[in-house]
């Protein structure tokens, strides 16, 4: 099996604009890709795919297979799964709270298709057993298309319930879980900006 990661790392995370600059959400989008990548060496993942838009946004020292294309996230995604002939994992570059048992949880399934939801209706994992049977469509409610695609075209799906594994990170608020819940490097680079404000359990600026 393998797993492929798609990534992008040029203007990433215009959703956290408001707290982070662009370069900063640049250099923070490498550190989640790392965490991800280190999660699936720890799970024992041999072949690890970064599907990415521009082939100098992949740091060096990771032991991936670079795919490049400047097709959107569905098309290019739907172009890589017509190369495939074997079980694969599609795991967002910006999870960074996926732990190594998550991902032998999900591959070690009796289903053919493994969904984790992401926060509002979003996609955060996919496991496809038939990759061959399966087209993605990422965006709006693409947590409910998924499904409905596995149902139609497959018939034994799993819905994996984790929080941490649900918890991607998209908007301002979400940086309080990499704080609470993070081990990795993105964890050390967010904690050198913001703190939680025990008053509120809410983040705040470093001061
Ligand atoms: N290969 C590839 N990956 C993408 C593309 N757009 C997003 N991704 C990745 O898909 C996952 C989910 O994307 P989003 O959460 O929408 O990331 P984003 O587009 O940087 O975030 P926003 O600008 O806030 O929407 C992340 O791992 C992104 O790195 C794309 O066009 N190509
Ligand atoms: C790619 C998209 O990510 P979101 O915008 O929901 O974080 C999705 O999961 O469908």
């Amino acid at each position: 099996m393998r797993a492929v990661i798609p990534y992008k790392k040029t203007k990433a995370k215009s959703r956290l604009s408001s707290v982070l600059t662009l370069k900063e959400r640049e250099e923070f989008v490498e550190s989640m890709l790392k965490d991800v990548v280190n999660t699936l060496s720890d799970a024992q993942i041999k072949n690890i795919d970064v599907l990415t838009t521009t082939s100098n946004s992949i740091p060096d020292n990771l032991d991936v297979k670079v795919i490049t294309s400047e097709h959107g996230l569905n098309e290019a995604i739907n172009s890589y799964l017509k190369n495939i002939q074997e079980p694969v994992l599609i795991i967002m570059a910006d999870l960074p709270l996926v732990k190594s048992n998550h991902i032998t949880d999900i591959i070690n399934t009796k289903k053919d298709v493994v969904i984790v939801p992401g926060k509002g209706g979003g996609t955060n994992i996919l496991y496809l057993k038939k990759p061959e049977k399966f087209t993605v469509k990422y965006y709006g409610s693409s947590f409910l298309t998924h499904c409905n695609i596995a149902k139609k075209n497959l018939n034994a799906v799993e819905i994996y319930d984790s929080f941490l594994a649900s918890t991607d990170i998209d908007e301002p608020h979400d940086l309080v879980e990499i704080l609470l819940h993070g081990q990795g490097l993105s964890r050390k680079y967010i904690e050198k900006k913001f703190e939680i404000d025990d008053s509120r359990g809410r983040l705040k600026l470093k001061c």
